[in-house]
C-alpha cells in the first residue's frame, strides 16, 4: 500500500485496512489506495457489506444488495414499477356518439343558452344545499388540498435530500465510483452519470481483458486471505495534520501529500507479497478507471515512441505523459471522446493524470538534483569591498556547471580569528579546521597599520582561498573543502524546492485540464519581446522578398490584422445596400477602424460604391451602354473624402489612399451636365435639316457668328429684326451647331416666356445669379463663386445668347461683365466671347441704346 498523492475528501481514518476471509472465493486483490474501492461478495448473494466506519458505509446504509446499490447510486428504481391501469377513454359507445352529434349540431345561441342554464342550475343547487353540508364539503376539500400540498413538499424535499446525498457520494466521495463484484454472472456497475443516463450496464466480464486475466488465475489461488487496502488519509510524517485538511469546495480535486511515496496500484497476493503496478505501467489506467477503459485498453507508458509528422516513422524520442493525456482528452470534430462524457469521473481522471504528469516531471528533477548534490566543494566568496570586515550576502546559487556551490556570506569573517591549530583536521560537521600555527610554533605574524592603528595579524586571520579562482574571477574567493554528507545535506535539505512545491498542493480539475493542455499560466505585462537586429533593408524583407514599406512587411509577417473582415463586410453590403450607404460605411471604416490596406479595399469595391454615379450618367446621356470610368471613380472618391472630413476632419491621404482629383471633377457638375446633355447626333441632324432653309440674310448672320465662335475671337452682336422674321430660327440653329460639336452655348432670356422659346433656355437671373435689387446696386456682381460649377460652365462657354436683353437693367449686364472678368481673369471678357443680343421690339429701344453704349465702352 502506498499513498503518494492523497485525494480528498478523505475517508475515515479507521478505513485503513479491511481484511476478511471468504472461504469460497479465494481471490486476493487490492486497488488503488485513493481512487478505487473494490467489494466482493459471496456467490450465493449479491450483498455488498458497507465499509465499517466510513463515509462509504454511511452512504450505503440500508443497502443490502448490489441491485439496491445501483438503484441508490443512480437514483432510479431497480424494479419495474407496475403500469398504471388507465381508464378506457375511447368514447365509441352509441350514447357518446349520439351526444357528440347533438353537440356538434348546436348553434351558438343554443350553446350560450345551455351554458347559462347550467350556471343557473348549479347556483340554485348550491343555494338549496344545507349550510352544514356545504361547509363540510369545503372543509374536506381544504384538507385534501393541504394534504396533497404537504405530500408534494415532502416528496420534493425527500428527492432533494436523496439527490444531494447521491451527489455527495459521487462528488465528495469521488473515489467511490466503482462497485463491482468478482462474480462470473454479475455485471459491474458504476456511478458514472454516463452509465446512469444510458442505463447501460457495462459487461466488463465479457470485454475487460484485465478482468479475464484475473479470473483465469483465480483457480490457482491457494489461500482465502486477501486485503483491501485504502489509505487516502495518510499525512506526511512531521507535517501538521490540519495543513492537509480537505478543501470544502464542491469540486473534484487532488491534494498532494507525501511526495516521497509513489502513486501505485498495489496488489497483495495470497502469500502477502505485494505487487506494485506503477502509475507509468500501461495497465494502470485500465485498472484505475475500468469504466473509461472498459476493455482494459493500454494507457500511458514511457515507451511510446514519437512519430515523424511527415513520414509517420517512429523516432527515438518518447511521448511524454503530458502529451499523451492531452491527446486523449482533446476534442476532435466528428469523433466521440468517451472520457469527456464521464463528467465527474472525467474530472477525476484529469486530476489523477495530471498528478501522474507532475510526479513524472518532479521525479526527473529530483534525480538530477541528487546528482548535483553529490558535489562536495564549497566555495565561499566574499565581495571585494573596501571594508573587508563587512562583506555582504549577495546570493546563493549553483555556480555554472562546475557544480560548485558559491555561497556569498553576509559576514564570512564573523568567526574570525580562528583558533591556533597545529594540524589540519576535519570537524564533526564535515568542515575542515585548517592548520594555523602561532608565532611561537613557527607561524607567521606581522603588523599592519589600519586607520592609524597598528594591528598585529597572525595566522588566525588567514582566510583559505584559491589563487586560481581569485585571479580568474577577480574577486576574493574563499575556499573550504567539505567532504561529509552532512555538509551537503545541510545545503540541500533546506532548499528542497521539490518538496516545498509539491507537498500540500491542491490541484483542481480546472487546473489539471489547463496544465495538461499546456495553456499559458501567466501573462507578462508589459509584453517584453526580443527583437531581432536587422540591417535597414532587411526589416522590409520577408521570405526573400523585399516589400516597399515596413507596413507591407509587417502584413506579410502576419503582425498586422488583415482586412479580411472589411472585405467581407463591404462585399455583403454590396448585395443589399445602395452606393451611398456603402460609401458611408467605407468612410466609417476608414476613419474609425483604420484598415491596413485601404487603397486595396477601395480598388476591390469601388464599383459598388460608384454604382449610383454610373446610373445617373447613363440616364443623363440616354445611353445604357456606358460603363465605369475614372471620372466616375473620382466622383465617388470625392464623396467619400467629404464624408471622412465630416466624420474625422481628415482627407483620404491620411488613411493611405490616393486623393481624388477635385479640379477634374465635372462629372457631377449639374450645371455642366445640363449644358452637355444634348445629343450631338440630334443637334447635327437639326443643323443639317434647317441650314439649307435659311434665307440669305439669315445665312449671313449665321455665318458671321459661327465664324467668330470658331475663331475664338470673341464679339458682341446685336440682332434686331421685326417679329416673325426668323430670329429665333437662326438662334436655334446657332445653338444646335455649337452643341452638335459638344460645345456649350448658354441660352438665357430676360423673361421666362422668352426663355421657353429657346432650346435649353433659362432666365438670366437663374443662370447668372443676378442680384434682385440690381437697380440700386451699380457695383453688383453675380453670385457665382470662382470655384463653383457655374463658373466652370462659363469658362467653357462659347456663346451666350441673351434674348430680350434690352428688358434687363444695365446693372445686370455690368454685373455679368464683372463676374466674367473675375472668372476668366481677363480685363475685357466681352472681347473674348461672342455675344448675341436680340431685341425683340421697338419699345425696348431705349434699353438697347443703353446696352449699346455699354458695349461700346467695354470694347473700347
Ligand atoms: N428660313 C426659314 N425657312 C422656313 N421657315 C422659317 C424660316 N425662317 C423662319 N421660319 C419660320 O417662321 C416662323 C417665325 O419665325 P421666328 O419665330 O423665328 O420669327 P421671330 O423673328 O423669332 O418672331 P418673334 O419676333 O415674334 O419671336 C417660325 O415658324 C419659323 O419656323
Amino acid at each position: 500500500m502506498c499513498a503518494g498523492m492523497r485525494t480528498f475528501p478523505r475517508f475515515s481514518a479507521a478505513a485503513v485496512t479491511e481484511a476478511e476471509e471468504v472461504r469460497d472465493r479465494p481471490f486476493v486483490t487490492a486497488v488503488s489506495p485513493r481512487l478505487s474501492r473494490l467489494h466482493r461478495s459471496r456467490p450465493d448473494s449479491a450483498a455488498v457489506p458497507p465499509a465499517r466506519d466510513s463515509i462509504y458505509g454511511r452512504c450505503l446504509k440500508g443497502i443490502t444488495s448490489a441491485r439496491d446499490l445501483v438503484g441508490h447510486l443512480f437514483q432510479c428504481p431497480v424494479s419495474n414499477a407496475k403500469k398504471t391501469q388507465r381508464a378506457d377513454l375511447s368514447r365509441s359507445t352509441s350514447k357518446a356518439r349520439k351526444l357528440r352529434n347533438s353537440r356538434s349540431e348546436r348553434t351558438e345561441e343554443q350553446i350560450q343558452q345551455q351554458n347559462t342554464d347550467a350556471r343557473v342550475r348549479m347556483t340554485r343547487l348550491h343555494q338549496e344545499e344545507p349550510e352544514d353540508t356545504r361547509d363540510e364539503r369545503n372543509e374536506v376539500r381544504r384538507l385534501e388540498q393541504r394534504q396533497s400540498r404537504r405530500f408534494t413538499v415532502n416528496r420534493r424535499r425527500t428527492n432533494d435530500q436523496q439527490r444531494q446525498q447521491v451527489h455527495r457520494a459521487f462528488i465528495s466521495d469521488s473515489f467511490l465510483r466503482l462497485a463491482f463484484q468478482y462474480e462470473p454472472d454479475i455485471e459491474y456497475y458504476a456511478h458514472s452519470k454516463v452509465a446512469h443516463r444510458q442505463r447501460a450496464r457495462c459487461s466488463l466480464n465479457e470485454h475487460n481483458e484485465l478482468l479475464k486475466i484475473f479470473k483465469s488465475h483465480m483457480h490457482q489461488l491457494q489461500s482465502d486471505n486477501h486485503a483491501i487496502v485504502i489509505n487516502p488519509d495518510k499525512t506526511p510524517a512531521g507535517e501538521h495534520i490540519r495543513r492537509f485538511n480537505a478543501p470544502v469546495v464542491d469540486d473534484v480535486g487532488i491534494m498532494v501529500g507525501d511526495c516521497t511515496a509513489a502513486r501505485e496500484i498495489v496488489i497483495r497476493r495470497r502469500n502477502n507479497n505485494l505487487q506494485f503496478i506503477a502509475d507509468t505501467h500501461r495497465s494502470y489506467d485500465a485498472l484505475q478507471y475500468p469504466l473509461i477503459f472498459w476493455k482494459g485498453q493500454d494507457g500511458y507508458c514511457i515507451n511510446i515512441k514519437q512519430r515523424d509528422t511527415v513520414s509517420g516513422a517512429e523516432t527515438n524520442k518518447n511521448v511524454s505523459s503530458k502529451d499523451y493525456y492531452a491527446y486523449r482528452l482533446m476534442i476532435r470534430r466528428g469523433l466521440d471522446n468517451v472520457i469527456l462524457r464521464c463528467r465527474e469521473l472525467c474530472q477525476q481522471f484529469m486530476v489523477d493524470m495530471y498528478a501522474k504528469i507532475e510526479s513524472e516531471r518532479l521525479r526527473y528533477l529530483r534525480y538530477n538534483q541528487q546528482s548535483c548534490a553529490r558535489k562536495s566543494t564549497f566555495i565561499c566568496e566574499t565581495l571585494s569591498t573596501t571594508t573587508p570586515t563587512s562583506p555582504k550576502l549577495v546570493t546563493m546559487s549553483f555556480y555554472h556547471h562546475l557544480h560548485r556551490l558559491v555561497w556569498l556570506m553576509e559576514n564570512v569573517l564573523k568567526n574570525f580569528p580562528k583558533d591556533f591549530t597545529n594540524d589540519t583536521v576535519t570537524n564533526v560537521d564535515g568542515y575542515p579546521i585548517y592548520r594555523r600555527r602561532n608565532p611561537e610554533n613557527g607561524g607567521q605574524s606581522f603588523i599592519k597599520n589600519i586607520i592609524n592603528t597598528d594591528i598585529d595579524i597572525d595566522n588566525r586571520w588567514v582566510v583559505p582561498y584559491s589563487p586560481l579562482l581569485s585571479k580568474t574571477y577577480n574577486a576574493h574567493i574563499n575556499v573550504e573543502f567539505c567532504s561529509s554528507v552532512e555538509s551537503n545535506t545541510f545545503a540541500m535539505n533546506k532548499n528542497d524546492e521539490i518538496t516545498l512545491y509539491q507537498i500540500g498542493r491542491y490541484i483542481s480539475s480546472n487546473e489539471a485540464a489547463w496544465r495538461i493542455f499546456g495553456f499559458p499560466i501567466h501573462e507578462r505585462d508589459p509584453a517584453v519581446v526580443q527583437l531581432a537586429i536587422h540591417l535597414e533593408n532587411d526589416i522590409r524583407k520577408v521570405n526573400g522578398q523585399q516589400y516597399p514599406t515596413y507596413k507591407d512587411a509587417c502584413l506579410a509577417l502576419g503582425l498586422l490584422e488583415d482586412d479580411n473582415q472589411w472585405e467581407c463586410m463591404l462585399a455583403e453590403a454590396a448585395l443589399n445596400c445602395t452606393a451611398i450607404q456603402i460609401r458611408l460605411l467605407f468612410a466609417i471604416v476608414l476613419t474609425t477602424c483604420f484598415p491596413a490596406r485601404a487603397q486595396i479595399l477601395w480598388e476591390n469595391h469601388k464599383d459598388s460604391m460608384t454604382d449610383d454615379i454610373l446610373h445617373q450618367h447613363r440616364i443623363r446621356c440616354h445611353d445604357l451602354t456606358i460603363t465605369f470610368s475614372d471620372e466616375m471613380y473620382n466622383e465617388a472618391l470625392i464623396a467619400i473624402e467629404d464624408l471622412c472630413i465630416v466624420i474625422a476632419n481628415l482627407p483620404l491621404s491620411n488613411f493611405g489612399m490616393n486623393s481624388p482629383n477635385r479640379t477634374a471633377s465635372d462629372l457631377m457638375n449639374t450645371e455642366m451636365n445640363r449644358e452637355l446633355q444634348y445629343s450631338t447626333v440630334e443637334m447635327a441632324a437639326i443643323v443639317a435639316r434647317n441650314v439649307p432653309l435659311m434665307n440669305e440674310e439669315q445665312r449671313t448672320i449665321y455665318d458671321r457668328i459661327m465664324l467668330a465662335v470658331s475663331a475664338g475671337q470673341g464679339g458682341f452682336f446685336f440682332l434686331d429684326a421685326p417679329g416673325g422674321t426668323g430670329k429665333t430660327f437662326v438662334i436655334s440653329l446657332i445653338l444646335a451647331e455649337i452643341r452638335s460639336n459638344n460645345g456649350i452655348a448658354l441660352a438665357v432670356a430676360s423673361s421666362g416666356i422668352a426663355a421657353t422659346l429657346l432650346d435649353g433656355g433659362r432666365t438670366a437671373h437663374s443662370v447668372f445669379k443676378l442680384p434682385l435689387n440690381i437697380q440700386n446696386n451699380p457695383d453688383a456682381v453675380c453670385n457665382i463663386k470662382k470655384q463653383s460649377s457655374m463658373a466652370t460652365v462659363l469658362k467653357r462657354c462659347k456663346l451666350i445668347i441673351w434674348d430680350e436683353c434690352t428688358m434687363a437693367h444695365k446693372h445686370s449686364l455690368e454685373a455679368l461683365n464683372r463676374t466674367l472678368k473675375d472668372i476668366k481673369t481677363v480685363t475685357n471678357y466681352l472681347a473674348e466671347l461672342c455675344w448675341s443680343f436680340q431685341v425683340i421690339s421697338d419699345k425696348h429701344f431705349q434699353s438697347f441704346h443703353v446696352q449699346h453704349t455699354l458695349m461700346r465702352s467695354t470694347l473700347a
